[in-house]
């Protein structure tokens, strides 16, 4: 465990604001982060976390607490957990003074979320992720969902946390694949806003894989900081300003990345998705001349850095056929009518949209995540 040191806390602005705390051994302020008015929480958490749920159960002494266990992983975004857990709030009588609190990664903050966002049209949430990639990506923002058999978060709705308490203590048992995955949505961040990220990898990739150091603290920070800014400006994904795409700028890499998740039946990891899909549209943006190459074997070269999969060879999903992945990449929302729209590069932290690519385009960075791996 890392020496406590004080909390940072990230305060997100807008109609309904709040705050993001990161720091060691703060799972003390989930209370503050619920507020005074709530009598009631159903404890949305994902199996197998050891003593991170009773710890977090703990803190919340004096209020009532109605287990809401969730299946792991992907497993936890489908209808049916969603229509099972409305039971069980109309069973105990949930109402708007109660609230939600989620312990556990992505998938449990986006399923946990989606449940207090359409119980009784929105009841408050507070997130705990226990994942990196939970905690710098999917805990802040409000994007919640769940999976259908044609894609990935393809049902869901905006609806932001009261608070997100991030303790990076909780990280100190995350497997490491899963501390890989989550460095994929911090390096994303690096390339559409922020190149120190990049920089702070480059100079010591084991220091960001290492939950004590004050170097993964300052990576956890910054991504979060890109999140927040990016989304106070554009809650719901509707546009930027100034030229910028706006919330899209944090959908980098994520058209390929949910093809793979869907077409691997979730056996590839969401970040590790994302590190593939990040090379497929660097590849992409330089083949159209978006992108210098320089920038775009930057990605391949931190991603491998730090153990991220940079061919699709590297999860073993090198069997996906071009066709089969381009068909449900025609459902991911940035799509409009027949038109595929990718985020891409036009330089180092200059996010765009490119609309309607030839199909020659997209096949050729097929191509290339689907060579050997360099
Ligand atoms: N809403 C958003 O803005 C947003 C952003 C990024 C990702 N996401 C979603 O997040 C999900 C991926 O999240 P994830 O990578 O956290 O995966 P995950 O939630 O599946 O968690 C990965 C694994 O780690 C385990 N785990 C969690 N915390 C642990 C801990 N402290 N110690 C030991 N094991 C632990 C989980 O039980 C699970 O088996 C995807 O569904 C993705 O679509 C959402
Ligand atoms: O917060 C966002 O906006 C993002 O796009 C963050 C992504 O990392 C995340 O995976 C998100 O769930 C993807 O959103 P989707 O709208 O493409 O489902
Ligand atoms: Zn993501």
């Amino acid at each position: 465990m890392a020496e406590a040191t004080a909390a940072t806390v990230l305060h997100v602005g807008g109609a309904a604001p709040y705050d993001v705390v990161v720091g060691h051994d703060v799972l003390a302020r989930v209370r503050d982060l619920l507020g005074p008015g709530v009598r009631r929480v159903a404890l949305c958490h994902a199996p197998g976390l050891g003593d991170l749920v009773a710890r977090v159960r703990d803190q919340l002494d004096g209020l009532e607490v109605l287990d809401l266990p969730l299946p792991d992983g992907e497993h936890a975004k489908t209808a049916v957990v969603a229509a099972e857990a409305w039971e069980a709030l109309g069973e105990a009588g949930f109402t708007r003074s109660d609230a939600v609190v989620t312990v556990g990664g992505g998938a449990t903050t986006d399923m946990g979320g989606f449940i207090a966002a359409t119980w009784l049209r929105g009841v408050p949430v507070v997130h705990v992720p226990t994942t990196l990639l939970a905690m710098v990506d999917a805990a802040v923002g409000g994007k919640t969902g769940m999976n259908t058999g044609a894609g990935k978060n393809l049902v869901g709705s905006f609806h932001e946390p009261a608070g997100v308490l991030c303790d990076l203590d909780a990280l100190v048992t995350l497997p490491r694949p899963e501390l890989v995955a989550g460095l994929a949505e911090v390096l994303k961040c690096g390339f559409i806003a922020d190149p120190e990220i990049l920089a702070l990898v480059e100079a010591d990739p084991d220091a960001a894989l290492d939950p004590a150091t004050p170097a993964l603290r300052e990576l956890v920070e910054r991504a979060i900081g890109v999140k927040v800014g990016v989304v106070v400006d554009d809650l719901r994904e509707t546009g930027g300003r100034d030229g910028h795409p706006g919330r899209e700028a944090l959908n980098y890499g994520h058209t390929l990345a949910h093809a793979i998740e869907r077409g691997t039946g979730y056996r590839v990891r969401h970040g590790e998705a994302v590190a593939l899909g990040m090379v497929y549209v660097a590849e992409l943006a330089r083949r159209v001349g978006r992108l210098d190459a320089a920038t775009a074997d930057r990605h391949e070269q931190v991603l491998r850095s730090v153990g991220l999969p940079v061919r699709l060879a590297d999860v073993g999903a090198d069997d996906l056929g071009f066709e089969e992945l381009l068909a449900t990449m025609r459902v991911d929302k940035k799509a409009r009518g027949d038109r595929l729209r990718f985020l891409v590069l036009d330089g180092l932290a200059r996010p765009t949209v490119l609309a309607g690519p030839e199909e020659d385009a997209l096949r050729a960075a097929y191509d290339h995540v689907r060579r050997a791996t360099p």
